[in-house]
């Protein structure tokens, strides 16, 4: 299996007020360094404050790390090229269905994504909305509709569908799965099974939900105060975990 994202000791570290004259830093990620395949599943869990979040704004290019660097199919990844590459990295994050513009209506939307990434001229890109929404199980006529005509179930899937229609190579999902009811949540996980097994697709699952991660993640990473602790397959994690924390964390969300 081919290595997509490679990520060696990424570090960062934040300044924080703390009076009127004063700084005080924070260290947010130490020495971090994981592999990601194609087509596969790693998942990053940590309690608040762990670092998950930064880890994933240093991968999409919102923040740049202090050092370390971030290598997709090889290649380094630097923040000032993020056009480059955003069509390879997509991203959901929490509550992702509410980010949607309520005043734009699905296909516009879609549309909009396609004009500011790709070349593709209308025929195309009406040709790639339709696509898109079909293999993520919506409507043709679903283009026409405003985000608060669907169910939150379908609402999930429009932004599955806005972060898949650049076909990326990689998506990150930063705590996407975690507010929505179970049964919800085994429909959209199934979904992304599903799609992975058709288009090689991997995923960065950032979470807290153990069961979830021991369902789908091939690999697990446990981050502690930005610091990687137990970090490989993540049944032989969840067998063999070599740090406290980390049989605590595994512990408290599985009995
Ligand atoms: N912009 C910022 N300025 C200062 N400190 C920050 C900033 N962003 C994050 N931090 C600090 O960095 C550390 C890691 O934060 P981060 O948000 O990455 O953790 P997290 O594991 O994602 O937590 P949560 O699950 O609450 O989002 C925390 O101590 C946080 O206070």
């Amino acid at each position: 299996m081919n290595t997509l994202l490679e990520v060696r000791e990424l570090c960062k570290t934040y300044r924080k007020q703390s009076g009127w004259f004063s700084q005080r830093s924070v260290i947010a990620l130490q020495n971090i360094s994981f592999t990601l395949a194609e087509g596969k599943t790693l998942a990053i869990v940590g309690e608040t404050g762990s670092g998950k979040s930064t880890l994933a704004k240093l991968l999409v290019g919102i923040e740049k790390p202090d050092s370390g660097e971030i290598l997709l199919a090889g290649q380094p990844v630097q923040i000032s090229h993020y056009r480059q590459y955003n069509h390879v990295i997509r991203f959901i994050f929490q509550d992702a269905a509410k980010s949607l513009n309520p005043h734009q209506k699905i296909g516009q939307m879609l549309d909009d994504v396609l004009r500011f990434s790709t070349v593709l001229d209308p025929q195309q890109r009406k040709q790639k909305i339709r696509q898109t929404l079909k293999q993520l199980g919506l409507l043709d006529e679903h283009s026409e509709y405003y985000p608060h005509m669907f169910s939150g179930g379908q609402l999930q899937r429009v932004a599955l569908a806005r972060a898949l229609i650049l076909d990326p190579k990689l998506l990150i999902l930063d705590e996407a799965l975690t507010a929505l009811d179970p049964s919800l949540r085994a429909q959209i996980v199934n979904l992304l099974l599903e799609l992975q097994q058709k288009s090689g697709l991997a995923y960065l699952l950032i979470t807290n939900h153990l069961r979830l991660v021991r369902h789908i993640a091939d690999d697990l990473l446990v981050l502690h105060q930005g610091t990687a602790l137990d970090y490989g397959n993540t049944a032989h994690v969840f067998a063999h975990a070599e740090h406290d924390y980390s049989r605590k964390l595994i512990n408290s969300a599985i009995t």
